[in-house]
């Protein structure tokens, strides 16, 4: 091969994905960070324009020791393109423009060389040349054209705006620092590098040039707006969560993982400790779970207090606690924790509760259980902190049998124990009203929207062999907690709605219901399950086949205190726009994710208006049980802030329905009356008591209220109405005020909402 004339250049050749050419390029030695394997001696050599300092040692031999070099750009990312190094030591160092492949073809070889030189000119030089030149130089009408559309294809480049968050240009800068940087280029630009970005047009190539020349002058001309969100980027980091909590780590803690599918003993045995313990905290995944625990381990003769977001109960002289996972102290020295529910870590809402406690509990042992999805990741969560990490796996007390004839289709054929799971509050009531229609059973329903009292003795009134509500109807919320003496379990559909679309429910779902037929304790001998329709079938055994999904991160979510900081930085915002920012800029390591926060965000929308709340009342009050979608809740929330900023004692405001529904709407009515009881008393424990002073009537209400839920239920055989009807109904009525009754209302995730209210 020719020897091209500038003998001191390095031009390696890349080898372009995209198409088999080779194409002509150059590497600047800011940008080439190779694995050589003598790395010291690559940093000996310049490539790219600069002569070479010690020619002896730059021996194109060294090249050919490699055969393959990967680029990366200046912070790490690599480049798409791939260096090949040809054998041939003369066709790295003495290439001929002539003889290679261009993709450009139509240029002359003069014009290429001249652009060769140009794109491997050193970026500084390249910014300084133009910041120093007093004007700039004219150029063709057609090239301006092209320029103009390669600077807006720059501004709003992702992959510049992505790099540039490297160098703190944060991504709502970055369009006005491109825009200044086009003026500034516009202002200076030269003949030969307008031609240059010319001939690469709008294009990647183009980007990869000017993104280090425009690194320079953001350097050199925002150095405020760096330092500033920099500063706001240290704030709002998410990354070693561990450290979090120095005196968690200051402890030598012995994590015990109780691993297996539902019904296999894992929180009977993790309990047993805990209840032998001096001193022991359980954390439950609901209100509910913690209501048992606290009646079973009191009936046990062990003292045991009760907290929960709504309710606190001190049993003197008591040194254990049931608690809803949101409110663990991470202050307190326990003997024995039990974390139950410990998948529920990669929880997209909720999942952050369960890693403060795993990571911030200070107790000599926690017994955490769980599936095995987050086994993998608890595993390097102890190899983080230092504690010692024990694993006990479980099987089923008894077995799982798929009845291959499902019920086809027709709701006639449930027996006495089974249970009808059903994904929405509409499909439950039209299932018990068909059942107790059609055949002699009478019907149990437990969903999430109902109180945790309701559905205790819903489920109480199911285990009791001596009456005739021997079928249950649920949605979900059967999965987790409540001990039912269920003999099959019965998918009435396998798919729900998602908030946006209909979907398949999660493998993991139908497991942990499915999983709920045949209790150690119950009279049946193996658990059941099965589907409505026969179509469903293969879903079903599908999903129980289908080993545990490995989960890879579990959330976090900032203390109010890294909010307050992060406040700091952006002062004069919103919370809710507070909260985009730190989402948007928030560092997190590869094991974790932000916890989703869009209901934290729509109440923070609300409450916008109501003045005089300080960061922390409105941090609290988002945090505060309303269900979203609920327009009646959402205006007692609204009002409860009104009254609490106006410095007033906040009043319910609410009536006691005189009796039982008689319709549905009448029963949404007690769902929504209780869900604003439970918020008013959950507000009452978080902010000062004088604040919330009828905090006892709010209580006495609430189980008033979920009596008569309990009574309405019994007595429910009325067809649901359908959301266009309740809606006018509700328009009539309170001015469009009517609770929206979608599908979702029932599944999982809603109630989740709901019982994280828990806390
Ligand atoms: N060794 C035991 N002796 C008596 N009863 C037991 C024993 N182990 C478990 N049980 C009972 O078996 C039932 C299921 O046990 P447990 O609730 O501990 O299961 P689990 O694995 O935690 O299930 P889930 O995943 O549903 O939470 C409970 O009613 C529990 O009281
Ligand atoms: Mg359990």
């Amino acid at each position: 091969m020719a020897r091209g004339p500038a003998r001191n250049l390095l031009y390696l050749y890349l080898n372009n994905n995209n198409s088999s050419k080779f194409r002509f390029f150059s590497v600047s030695s800011r940008f080439l960070h190779t694995h050589f394997t003598e790395p010291k001696k690559i940093q000996d050599f310049h490539i790219c324009g600069h002569p070479l300092p010690t020619p002896p040692r730059f021996s194109p031999l060294w090249f050919n020791q490699w055969k393959r070099f990967d680029l990366f750009n200046f912070y790490g990312h690599p480049f798409s393109t791939v260096v090949e190094n040809e054998d041939n030591e003369s066709e790295l160092c003495n290439l001929d423009v002539e003889e290679n492949e261009c993709e450009n073809g139509t240029l002359g070889s003069e014009k290429r060389l001249n652009f060769v030189q140009i794109a491997s000119r050193d970026p500084v030089e390249i910014y300084k040349e133009l910041r120093d030149a007093s004007k700039g130089e004219k150029q063709a009408r057609a090239d301006w054209d092209v320029l103009i559309e390669i600077f807006r294809c720059f501004a709003k480049s992702g992959w510049a705006s992505n790099q540039a968050l490297a160098v703190y240009i944060g991504a709502a800068f970055f369009p006005t620092a491109a825009h200044k940087f086009r003026n500034f280029f516009f202002k200076k630009c030269k003949v030969d590098i307008a031609k240059y970005l010319v001939s690469l047009g709008p294009c990647i190539e183009a980007e990869k040039f000017l993104f280090p020349i425009f690194v320079e002058f953001c350097l050199e001309e925002f150095p405020d707006e760096i330092k500033n969100f920099r500063k706001m980027v240290e704030s709002a980091d998410l990354t070693k969560p561990h450290t979090w909590f120095p005196f968690a780590r200051a402890m030598k803690r012995k994590i015990i993982y109780h691993c297996g599918p539902t019904n296999s003993g894992k929180t009977y045995n993790a309990l047993q400790r805990f209840m032998e313990a001096k001193k022991g905290i359980y954390c439950s995944p609901l209100r509910l779970l913690a209501m048992e625990v606290f009646d079973k381990v009191n009936g046990l003769g062990v003292y045991c207090s009760l907290l929960t977001g709504q309710e606190k109960k001190h049993v003197p002289f008591s040194n254990h606690v049931a608690c809803t996972v949101e409110m663990v102290s991470t202050d307190e020295m326990y003997d024995v924790a039990v974390i139950d529910e410990i998948q529920m870590m990669a929880d997209s809402h909720r999942g952050y509760a369960w890693t403060r406690a795993l990571l911030g509990l200070k107790a000599d042992e926690i017994h955490v259980c769980g599936d095995p999805s987050v086994l993998d990741i608890v595993r390097k969560i102890c190899s983080e902190t230092g504690d010692e990490l024990v694993e006990q796996h479980y099987e089923r007390f008894k077995p799982l049998v798929v009845e291959a004839k499902t019920l086809l289709g027709d709701l006639k054929n449930v027996r006495s124990g089974d249970c009808v799971v059903a994904f929405s509050r509409r499909e439950i009531f039209e299932v018990k009203l068909a059942i107790e229609k059609h055949t002699n059973h009478r019907c149990c329903v437990i969903y999430g929207a109902l109180p945790p009292e309701t559905r205790r003795q819903q489920a109480t009134l199911f285990n009791d062999p001596n009456n005739e509500f021997d079928v249950l109807v649920a949605s979900d919320a059967v999965g987790m907690g409540l001990n039912l003496n269920i003999r099959r379990i019965i998918f009435n559909t396998l798919s729900k709605y998602n908030g946006d679309k209909i979907v398949p429910v999660p493998s993991s779902q139908v497991k942990q219901i499915a999983g709920r037929a045949g209790r150690r304790g119950s009279r049946y001998p193996e658990g059941l399950t099965t589907t409505l329709q026969l179509e469903d079938l293969d879903y079903l055994i599908e999903c129980l086949k289908k080993p545990f999904d490995e989960v890879h991160k579990v959330g976090l979510f900032p203390f109010y205190e890294q909010v307050e900081l992060f406040a700091g930085q952006i002062p004069n915002s919103t919370f809710s726009e507070l909260l985009d920012r730190f989402g948007e800029n928030c560092r997190l390591d590869g094991s974790y994710f932000l916890c989703q926060y869009n209901h934290i965000k729509k109440i923070a929308n609300m409450l916008e208006k109501v003045q005089g709340l300080s960061l922390e009342d409105r941090f609290n009050f988002c945090f505060a049980p309303v269900n979203i979608r609920d327009p009646k809740a959402m205006y007692h929330l609204l009002k409860f802030a009104s009254s609490y900023a106006q410095e007033l004692p906040v009043n319910i405001a609410m009536g006691m329905p005189k009796c039982s529904a008689r319709n549905d709407s009448e029963l949404l009515d007690l769902e929504t009356r209780h869900q604003v009881l439970s918020m008013y008393m959950w507000l009452s424990n978080h902010f000062e008591n004088d604040k919330f002073p009828y905090f006892k009537k709010a209580e006495a209400m609430a189980t008033g209220i979920a009596e008569l839920l309990g009574e309405s239920l019994a007595n429910a055989r009325w067809k649901p109405e359908s959301r266009n009807s309740g809606k006018q109904k509700g328009q009539e009525k309170d001015g469009g005020n009517e609770r929206p009754r979608r599908r979702q209302e029932t599944s999982l995730s809603h109630q989740q909402q709901l019982e994280k209210v828990a806390a």
